[in-house]
């Protein structure tokens, strides 16, 4: 892979998973700046991944030949005002927001740029994360090539055809983690109520958890319901559990969570 100069605006949670997980595969710190008007989100970066950081985006967007736009979709119109006065056209722009199209991030720009969204998500920052990736016909090969070997660097990675994808990979993967987390504390906290320390159920909680996801990615011919039965003994205690999250509507439950993502990204597209 090339290692081109990449200028991160903003430099808060997503940010912060990118760069250790690209630091962490090889990437070379000095060519990752990222900007943000705190020290206090700044120096981290710095000290623990020697990268470079700024409060100066326009200074770092000039230098930069690759420009990742990763603050919060709310403030992206008031961060991309400034790059009007650029000429972007010889760089390669990212976007990891959400809710902001292509179209729109380029009316931001004030100028038509090589432009590839990108829907990380968290686990990046260990290298296991998963990002979704849309580009407009006009981007060119290598710049799609370069933004999916980026993202290579810290997880695995899938296009989708239409830019409407994105919304649907931020409900299955990007905002996805959240949904875990919440799993956890909830199988946490009453694992604590039925005796267990904190520390010991986080424990239970935890590496049940990991290793369910480990059994997935490691029997990829199984079905996620073959690998369910495998626990499910014969009228036995997960048969129940089972029976009570489907009694509790479940599915259901996790579907509707997911179309609300969906519905928020498309709310968001009309805000920002
Ligand atoms: N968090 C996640 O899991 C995911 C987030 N995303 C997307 O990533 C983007 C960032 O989200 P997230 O990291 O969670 O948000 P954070 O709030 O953690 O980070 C936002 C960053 O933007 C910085 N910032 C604010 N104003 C400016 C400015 N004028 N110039 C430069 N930087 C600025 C903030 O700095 P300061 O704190 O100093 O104000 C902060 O470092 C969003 O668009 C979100 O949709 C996408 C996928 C997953
Ligand atoms: O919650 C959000 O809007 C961002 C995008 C996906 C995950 N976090």
């Amino acid at each position: 892979m090339e290692h081109k100069k990449i200028a991160f605006i903003g430099a808060g949670n997503m940010v912060s998973a990118i760069v250790a997980g690209l630091v962490a595969d090889g990437y070379p710190s000095d060519l990752i700046t990222a900007t943000a008007p705190s020290p206090t989100r700044r120096l981290p970066l710095e000290q623990k991944y020697g990268i470079h950081t700024t409060s100066d985006n326009l200074r770092a967007v000039d230098d930069a030949q690759v420009v990742v736009l990763s603050v919060k979709p709310q403030m992206m119109e008031q961060v991309c005002e400034p790059f009007q006065s650029m000429n972007l056209s010889g760089k390669l722009v990212i976007s990891i927001a959400a809710g902001i199209n292509c179209d729109r991030l380029m009316q931001m720009l004030g100028q038509t740029v090589n432009l590839v969204r990108v829907m990380p998500n968290t686990p990046s920052q260990l290298g296991l994360g998963m990002s979704g990736l849309y580009a407009p016909q006009s981007v060119n090969q290598a710049d799609k090539d370069f933004a999916a070997k980026l993202m290579e660097s810290c997880g695995k990675v899938c296009w989708v055809e239409q830019e409407s994808g994105i919304n649907n990979v931020i409900a299955a993967a990007g905002s996805a983690p959240a949904y875990f987390f919440l799993f956890m504390e909830a199988m946490q906290a009453e694992a604590i109520a039925q005796g267990f320390d904190k520390p010991t159920a986080r424990l239970l909680v935890q590496q049940a958890a990991l290793g369910a996801a480990s059994m997935v990615v490691e029997n990829p011919e199984t079905e996620l319901s073959t690998l369910r039965e495998n626990v499910t003994s014969k009228g036995g205690t997960t048969a129940e559990a089972l029976r009570t999250f489907n009694q509790h509507q479940l599915s259901d439950i996790v579907a509707k969570a997911m179309q609300a993502a969906v519905a928020r990204a498309e709310e968001m597209e009309k805000l920002f």
